[in-house]
């Protein structure tokens, strides 16, 4: 056998192991699975699963690319959820959005995952059961808050379990052609908005046509000659397009934050963020008073964003993001001093920092 032929062998027999060893790890999460049944323990667990990557990463000594670990391990740990238990992941559609891309770097091909038409429809499915976990945006770092999402908080009880962050890269997609041939580009306004010096540079005199995603877009110029996308590069995968301009984005900073929603509080991982919303009776100063619980005890305030309630004019809600859990004594108090004197106040969960 040749040199060629030998290294094969070596490969069809590394392969066979790691098959192997594959097959009884998977034996191992059936066994956790039923373990979990009868504790009544979630299946998903996400900081088991970041600690799990971030083992691996550490300890891996190449040459096998650490940013492949991610990438297989992804899969290998949705493949054991998918015999521990058949998950539903519903997500803000249509498919091929940037939402649905966080949904996949969540929780895997194997999830069995469905696009909901809006965010509230995310929402209801989880409310009902008939999804376990929904996935949606709640911020980007150049458009600020998704206030669709934050305000759904407001009449849902569904807890965040995860965030997750995702750069977004717009690509200019088309069917055939070159630059030269577009007329027409199609995406969301927040996309075309985000791409529009570039527009201005490159494709001056093209129509801009508005649609309801980015993932709309795609699926339009699939059918449409002289005609272009600002997708990302999954439609264009999804869609069969050629990605004629990558990263067309004025602004290379941009980054999506996503929610992972479900029906319960997760327990502390020692590096938590609490979301809480709450409402207060308007006088002068109050806002600080408020937040003096917080301060008093040193607390980290990561994040504060109003919404107006709609029921009454000129009456807001706030949402506070603290680093630490909700089950942090410090954190405990300050929420209940809060509460007592707050119209309303809500804790929407307590989850493990992205970053
Ligand atoms: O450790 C667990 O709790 C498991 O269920 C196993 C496992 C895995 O495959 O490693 C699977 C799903 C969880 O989200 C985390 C980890």
């Amino acid at each position: 056998m040749d040199q060629l032929g030998k290294l094969r062998e070596e490969i069809d027999d590394l392969d066979e192991r790691i098959l192997e060893l594959l097959n009884r790890r998977a034996k191992v999460a059936m066994e956790i699975g039923h373990l979990k049944k009868v504790l009544r323990k979630p299946f998903y667990v996400p900081s088991r699963e970041r600690a799990i990557f971030e083992r691996l990463r550490s300890i891996n000594p190449g040459p096998f690319p650490s940013d492949a670990i991610d990438t297989v391990f992804r899969e290998i740990i949705s493949a054991s959820l998918s015999l521990e238990y058949p998950m539903k992941v519903v997500y803000l559609g249509p498919k091929a959005t940037f939402t649905h891309v966080a949904a996949l770097q969540k929780f895997g091909k194997l999830a069995q995952l469905a696009a909901c038409k809006s965010i509230s429809s995310v929402f209801d499915e989880v409310a009902s059961g008939r999804a376990l976990y929904g996935v949606v945006p709640i911020e980007n770092s150049n458009e600020g808050a998704v206030t669709h999402t934050l305000d759904m908080f407001l009449e849902s009880d569904l807890k965040i379990i995860e965030e997750h962050y995702l750069e977004i890269s717009h690509d200019l997609l088309v069917n055939d052609g070159e630059l030269g041939d577009v007329r027409r580009i199609y995406s969301h306004p927040q996309a075309l908005d985000q791409c529009r010096r570039w527009i201005e540079d490159h494709l001056p005199h093209a129509q801009q046509v508005v649609v309801t995603s980015t993932a709309r877009a795609a699926q339009i110029v699939a059918d449409e000659p002289n005609s272009a996308a600002i997708a990302s590069r999954h439609a264009a995968n999804l869609y069969k397009l050629r990605v004629l301009e990558s990263n067309i984005q004025d602004n290379h900073e941009n980054y999506t934050r996503f929610l992972v929603i479900g029906r319960d509080l997760l327990e502390p991982t020692g590096h938590d963020r609490t979301s809480i919303l709450f409402g207060f009776k308007d006088r002068p100063g109050v806002l600080g008073e408020m937040l003096e619980p917080f301060k008093n005890r040193s607390l980290n305030l990561m994040k504060i964003e109003s919404r107006p309630i709609k029921k009454k004019a000129w009456e807001y809600v706030f949402f506070l993001d603290i680093e630490g859990h909700v089950e942090d004594g410090p954190i405990k108090e300050a929420i209940k001093e809060l509460d007592s004197f707050a119209t309303l106040l809500k804790v929407l969960g307590s989850f493990r920092r992205a970053r």
